[in-house]
């Protein structure tokens, strides 16, 4: 397809030996996103640098363990973070039927076998092991976000919530829901610098 983005140069060394994953994933959302509702016309043309770099540009900050996202939609960033980091487990937590048969269609095709897809709406999750990190993307605002994922932590776990520039003021705008699900040591991080074309923001903070 011709009006999607050429391959950034970071790409190869953001993924290392899980390159040619990552453009197998990128492919196949650029030949379907747009015709199954993943994604709009006008990503095509920044499919890498708006939202498969961006995703995977957070993958460092993951620890081997069990880690959920909440609302993946088109795989964003679990998907991302699943091909990046195959000593990481994933739960894909995501209401929506054609986007859940999205997920597993993709689960299969890329011989993913770090990652269990959920379709459930995240509020109504009842997890068994509780999650040592949770991340998110484009979902809701940090305040509404938190009775979403901080439940599904266990205690002492992560947050790592993909946001925009906003995330200062979406922080500032969540005190009593982090009085009331116990989030501390908050911090916000800017991602990217001096290697993609635009930076990434995380609010990332401990639960409990
Ligand atoms: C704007 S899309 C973002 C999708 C993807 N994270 C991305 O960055 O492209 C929001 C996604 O969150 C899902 N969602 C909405 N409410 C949710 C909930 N309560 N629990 C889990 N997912 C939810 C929607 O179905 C949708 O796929």
């Amino acid at each position: 397809m011709s009006d999607v983005e050429q391959e950034p140069e970071a790409a190869a060394a953001l993924f290392g030996d899980r390159i040619e994953l990552a453009r197998r994933f990128t492919q196949n959302l650029a030949d379907q996103g747009e015709e199954r509702g993943l994604i709009g016309p006008l990503e095509l043309p920044r499919l890498w640098s708006r939202h498969i770099l961006n995703c995977a540009i957070v993958a460092p900050l993951l620890r081997p363990g069990r880690v959920g996202d909440v609302g993946s939609g088109a795989g964003l960033p679990g998907l991302v973070l699943a091909i990046a980091r195959p000593d990481v487990s994933f739960v894909l937590i995501e209401p929506m039927e054609r986007r859940i048969a999205w997920l597993n269609e993709q689960v299969t095709e890329l011989g993913l076998e770090n990652v269990t897809v959920l379709r459930a709406r995240a509020e109504d999750v009842r997890i068994d092991a509780p999650l040592d990190q949770v991340t998110a993307r484009a979902v809701s605002a940090f305040r509404k976000l938190l009775p979403l994922t901080a439940p599904l932590l266990r205690d002492g776990g992560e947050l790592v919530l993909m946001k925009g520039a906003g995330a200062p003021a979406e922080v500032e705008a969540a005190a009593k829901e982090i009085r009331k699900y116990k989030v501390s040591d908050i911090e916000v991080l800017t991602l990217g610098e001096g290697v993609l074309a635009e930076v990434t923001r995380v609010i990332r903070a401990r639960v409990r």
